[in-house]
């Protein structure tokens, strides 16, 4: 996942170098490819991944900060029990302050399903993932990954044998549904409703107040991108040869090698010469960078317009949270690997 210009050379292209030093009568191999002997930690992510994940956190302050010291930002009305600025087109600070914009509508709120197809395309159809004798092996093992990451967007911000953990979160701290406008049959005192849900409150027509509101778009957002990233960046990566570094696992018998040990020869393509970035991706690694080039954005307008900035933490929290145990806890847990595998393993 680095540059191409620590690209390793394939078995062919160091022969063919080997035959020409023989032509001209000499009989030193060429010099061997630069290795990088260090072992990345295998309880912690790489340096690529730190350098990527550390996106996030500085997209979130980019956007606090500039909330603060935008002039539009700072004149347009916000609405603190509700987290968000005035909803009319015309008091907006922006149109993507408003919660019915396009992207917000089409692009979030059906966000699962987009990161669903972009992961779908990239294994069903990129190289990497067809031929090889493990071939379905390493389907299996990406698609228990998705249902390992589906099934925590489930439980954060769907269901958890009951209300989902953000709306558990919401009520644990103090939160509840509150009726401003009438009071309606099964309220309790004060307009206050026993309403369990932050889409049963809305339904009900209440307002969900008073409790901390973990960000469900930045945990979508962060989630479903790095999601992606992790499992088209290692797979095309170590296909196409361009891996500058590699993650560290743990094996069976505690000692510490590169994830490389565990991989299949035949899966990386061998003769085509370098690829440029868009052929190394294909057609699912580019819808996939397309998700995840909106996701960025979509992060950021959260970051400028929505939610405190402990709840858009939290958020990016619980899905760095889901993230770990997906990503680098088979790296030191070996029975979990082998399980869910590495992405491009
Ligand atoms: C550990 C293993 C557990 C096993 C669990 C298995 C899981 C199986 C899940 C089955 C369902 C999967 C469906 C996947 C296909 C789809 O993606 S369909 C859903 C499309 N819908 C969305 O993408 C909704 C995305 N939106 C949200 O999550 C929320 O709206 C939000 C962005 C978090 C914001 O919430 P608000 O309430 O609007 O603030
Ligand atoms: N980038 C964005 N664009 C539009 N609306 C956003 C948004 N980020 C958050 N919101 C809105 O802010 C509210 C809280 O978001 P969340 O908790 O998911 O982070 C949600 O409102 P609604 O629930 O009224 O749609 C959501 O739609």
């Amino acid at each position: 996942m680095s540059s191409p210009t620590r690209r390793y050379k394939s078995p062919s292209e160091l022969s063919r170098a080997n035959n020409n030093n023989n032509n001209n009568n000499t009989t030193h191999l060429p010099p061997p490819p630069p290795q990088n002997n260090h072992r990345n930690t295998p309880y912690l992510p790489t340096p690529t991944e730190l350098a990527l994940l550390t996106l996030y956190p500085t997209l979130l302050l980019f956007g606090a900060l500039f909330s603060l010291l935008s002039p539009e930002t700072r004149a347009a009305p916000y609405d603190t029990l509700r987290q968000a600025h005035a909803q009319d087109p015309s008091l907006a600070p922006s149109y993507f302050a408003r919660k019915d914009n396009l992207f917000n509508v089409l692009f979030v709120k059906r966000g699962w399903a987009w990161i669903t197809a972009a992961f779908g395309a990239f294994v069903l159809a990129h190289p990497a993932y067809r031929g090889g004798g493990n071939q379905t092996r390493r389907r299996v093992r990406a698609g228990v990954r998705w249902v390992v990451v589906t099934g925590w967007w489930v439980f954060v911000t769907q269901w958890c044998f009951g209300p989902p953990i953000i709306d558990r979160g919401f009520r644990w701290s103090g939160g509840k549904c509150e009726v401003v406008e009438e009071m309606v049959f099964g309220f309790g005192e004060g307009g206050v409703k026993e309403v369990v849900t932050a889409a049963a409150c809305k339904a009900s027509g209440g307002s969900w107040r008073g409790g901390h509101d973990i960000s469900g778009h930045v945990f979508l957002l962060v989630l479903g991108s790095f999601f992606l990233v992790q499992e088209v960046g290692w797979v095309a990566a170590r296909w196409a040869r361009y891996l500058g570094e590699e993650r560290c696992v743990v094996m069976h018998d505690g000692a510490v090698k590169g994830a490389g040990v565990e991989a299949e020869r035949r899966e990386q393509q061998e003769e085509a010469g370098v690829l440029t970035v868009l052929e190394t991706l294909g057609f699912g690694g580019r819808l996939a960078a397309a998700v995840t080039g909106l996701c960025a954005w979509m992060l950021l307008m959260t970051a400028i317009y929505f939610h405190t900035w402990f709840e858009k933490l939290t958020g990016l929290v619980v899905a760095l949270a889901g993230l770990y145990v997906t990503y680098i806890l088979p790296r030191w847990i070996p029975a979990l690997r082998s399980i869910v595998g590495l992405p491009g393993i």
